[in-house]
């Protein structure tokens, strides 16, 4: 949709659309539109970001928290969000060998209990491989890099996201 037709949304048609921006988490795009200072998809995205950089360490953690393991009980029990979905698939989540559904459920345990919140990157722009390297990777950082490293990750996250809801404006013609 373009941004002339997201300014005029209501409370209720903003969050029918933006409400998963942040996954399971709509407290972020009602304090959005309750803002509401943005006149471009930039500064839709510049909000988004602000509320999750502003959250004290322990919200940032609840964030993660909502966010469902790569290739696990919800893909497995059908019950991902339909863009959580999307994502995983389009990461190669959905169609891992059976050793490697061992490997990244065993490493997204170990990660789990080192940190206390799921690893969580951004889907659509990783593949198995990078997925499984970062995780590799991330597991050695310490707590509050780990911590900030994820958040950045929700925030591609979003900014996908809200790429696939908002069209960018075109250029006005010369
Ligand atoms: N744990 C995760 O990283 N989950 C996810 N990443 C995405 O891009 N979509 C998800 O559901």
């Amino acid at each position: 949709m373009d941004i002339s037709v997201v300014i005029s949304l209501s409370y209720e048609e903003f969050m029918e659309s933006f409400g998963n921006v942040v996954e399971k988490y709509p407290l972020v795009a009602a304090t959005v539109w309750s803002q509401r200072l943005f006149a471009s998809i930039d500064d839709i995205e510049g909000a988004f970001a602000g509320f999750l950089d502003s959250l004290p360490d322990s919200d940032k953690e609840g964030v993660l928290r909502r966010f469902p393991d790569l290739a696990g009980r919800e893909f497995r029990n059908g019950t991902l969000s339909p863009e959580s979905q999307l994502e995983q698939n389009q990461a190669g989540m959905t169609r891992l060998e059976p050793a490697e559904a061992a490997c990244i459920t065993a490493l997204n345990t170990q990660y789990k209990q080192r940190f206390g919140f799921p690893f969580v990157i951004c889907g659509r722009m990783n593949d198995k491989h990078t997925i499984l390297l970062h995780l590799h990777q991330r597991l050695t950082n310490e707590h509050s890099h780990e911590l900030a490293c994820a958040i950045e990750e929700v925030k591609k996250i979003c900014h996908l996201r809200l790429q696939s809801l908002v069209c960018p404006t075109q250029p006005s013609p010369m």
